[in-house]
């Protein structure tokens, strides 16, 4: 069926784009490591979190999307770029 084909193909590319920009998100975690290196800081900002959470439930509510999945899919990709700053770190 065509619809089913054309929307894969959207499905596809819409893909491609989330794990082009997970990637860009992460590889910031370089940048990020290097200044709180200078000022001293936790890799660890729960008030930064905290933030991030409250955009992703007023976004999630806009779209009409489950707010909770919506969380779970940004706390992934926070572990992710903590994961990647302790990496750093511990190669340095
Ligand atoms: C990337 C940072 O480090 C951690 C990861 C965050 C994120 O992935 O958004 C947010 C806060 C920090 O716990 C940051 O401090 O901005």
């Amino acid at each position: 069926m065509k619809l089913l084909k054309k929307s894969r193909e959207k499905i596809d590319l819409i893909d491609e784009k989330i794990l082009e920009l997970i990637s860009e998100r992460t590889s910031l975690a370089r940048n990020i490591i290097k200044a709180k290196m200078v000022l001293d800081m936790d890799i660890w900002d729960p008030e930064r979190e905290k933030q991030i959470e409250e955009k992703t439930r007023q976004i999630a509510r806009e779209n009409r999307i489950d707010e909770d999945k919506l969380i779970k899919i940004m706390r992934i990709l926070t572990e992710l770029n903590k994961m990647e700053q302790e990496q750093i770190l511990r190669r340095k």
